[in-house]
């Protein structure tokens, strides 16, 4: 066996001494006003009450003992999963977030699930390097990512030959729309990568096909070992969360139908999110999205459904919040559309606008006008896109297929399915 190199042992000799130092004390996490728990050690016990000598600062406390959380030794701080804790309690779970956060480490399991911290910042997290560093790897092979969730997912499709959901929650301003985002740019990038040769999985056993979510995405078994069934049905992966997707890593490479699918989400929150006091592009609707992948690992299509939309927001919101994005975006951008649909002057003029907050930090909603033009024309409201934008406000769905030929009515299916010509209704 080799010898440790010099940083390895300096590594191992600190560890060892905050072992150490660790094991001279009995250890314990306080609760605290301030910063939710602080380290201290308990010097006596009695009637069911710890005194602690705090860590920092050395200032004593008296506290309950049933209100002090056993602290995990240092070999555990940092740990990728939770659940590998030997003291499971608040205080640790918070500590270990906290540490992690704290070296730019973002995400963090527990058990099946993952927790996303929000850093409110863009991170290098999300290019097209990191999507190949978890293709076909197994989770214990990379720090927690979400690609490494929306790969679970794609490989158990596979091998489970089942659909497959992932669902995404939290308070507003969390994550979900983001962390919803990096699932679909995953998926889109290793759906269009499913005819390179090195996209089989290295790790697959005998699969099948699979796909689901709640945020609904088929995914295909592209690349994965088929059996006969897997050949004849279309499976997915399902998503549910409550809104949005980015840009994609490898634009050159998707295929129409993924940039439909990544360009949808900026239409879907012009008209379904608005700026509110926790976020300033708030879903105000639940979104379930679904993808559907074909045998040969490309995506076929994708449904995407709304639910719950916060209409009373159009009425009345609180003065320091928005209504819906695409009302400013009209006022500001709308032009000839304006006088189409018989509006004059600006938000000002108009009572459902103007007992709200104007303008939004970061938001121009000129350009954002510009941009959802940009996008009604990618998804295939190619002919006149102000009529589109109307359509689009009137209806509550989106529905994309690679198929262009219609399906013939009575055929069966939702209503949906038989308009399989590339567009959506949304
Ligand atoms: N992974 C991330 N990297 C960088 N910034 C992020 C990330 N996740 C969230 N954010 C930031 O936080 C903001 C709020 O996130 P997001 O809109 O996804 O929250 P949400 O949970 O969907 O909220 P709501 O329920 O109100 O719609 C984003 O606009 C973005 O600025």
């Amino acid at each position: 066996m080799p010898a440790p190199r010099p940083s390895q042992s300096a590594e191992a000799a600190r560890a060892a001494a905050a072992q150490a130092e660790f094991n001279e004390k009995k250890w314990v996490w306080v609760p605290d006003d301030k910063d939710g728990y602080l380290a201290g050690w308990v010097v006596r016990e009695e009637d069911d009450v710890g005194e602690v000598v705090m860590a920092a600062g050395g200032e004593i406390r008296k506290v309950p003992i049933y209100a002090l959380s056993k602290m995990n030794p240092p070999k555990f701080d940092r740990v990728d999963d939770i659940a590998d804790l030997t003291f499971l309690n608040e205080a640790s779970v918070v500590h270990n977030l906290r540490l992690r956060f704290g070296s730019g480490a973002i995400y963090t399991y527990s058990g099946l699930f993952l927790v996303a911290i929000n850093p409110y910042q863009s991170l290098p997290l999300y290019s097209d390097a990191i999507v190949h560093q978890y293709r076909n790897k197994r989770r214990d092979e990379n720090p927690p990512h979400i690609f490494a969730v929306a790969e679970r997912a794609w490989v158990n499709m596979g091998e489970e030959r089942e659909n497959q959901s992932i669902l995404i929650t939290g308070e507003s301003g969390a994550g979900k729309t983001e962390s919803t985002k990096k699932v679909i740019q995953y998926l889109a990038a290793i759906a269009t990568d499913a005819h390179a040769p090195s996209l089989t999985p290295s790790h697959s056993q005998s699969p099948s096909l699979a796909g689901a979510g709640s945020f609904n995405t088929v995914v295909p078994a592209v690349g994965l070992p088929r059996s006969s069934s897997f050949r004849k049905h279309t499976k997915g992966v399902s998503v549910s969360q409550g809104s949005g997707f980015g840009g994609l890593t490898s634009k050159g490479r998707l295929g129409l139908l993924e940039r439909q699918i990544l360009q949808a989400n900026p239409i879907l929150e012009a008209f379904g999110n608005a700026q509110t006091q926790r976020n300033n592009n708030s879903s105000r609707f639940g979104k379930f999205i679904r993808i559907s992948f074909s045998p040969d690992g490309s995506i076929a299509g994708a449904n995407i459904d709304w639910y719950l939309l916060e209409k009373s927001r159009v009425v009345v919101r609180s003065e320091a919040e928005r209504s819906f994005h695409v009302f400013y975006q009209l006022m500001e951008g709308g032009g000839s559309l304006k006088e189409t649909l018989l509006l004059d002057g600006d938000v000002e003029d108009y009572e459902y606008l103007n007992k709200s907050r104007r303008e939004v930090d970061g938001i121009d909603d000129r350009e954002e006008w510009n941009l959802l033009k940009v996008k009604l024309f990618a998804v295939g409201c190619s002919a006149v896109v102000d009529m589109a934008v109307t359509e689009c406000a009137r209806h509550r769905r989106v529905h994309f297929c690679r198929t262009t030929r219609p399906l013939p009515r009575g055929s069966g299916g939702s209503p949906h399915r038989q308009h399989r010509d590339r567009v959506y209704s949304i």
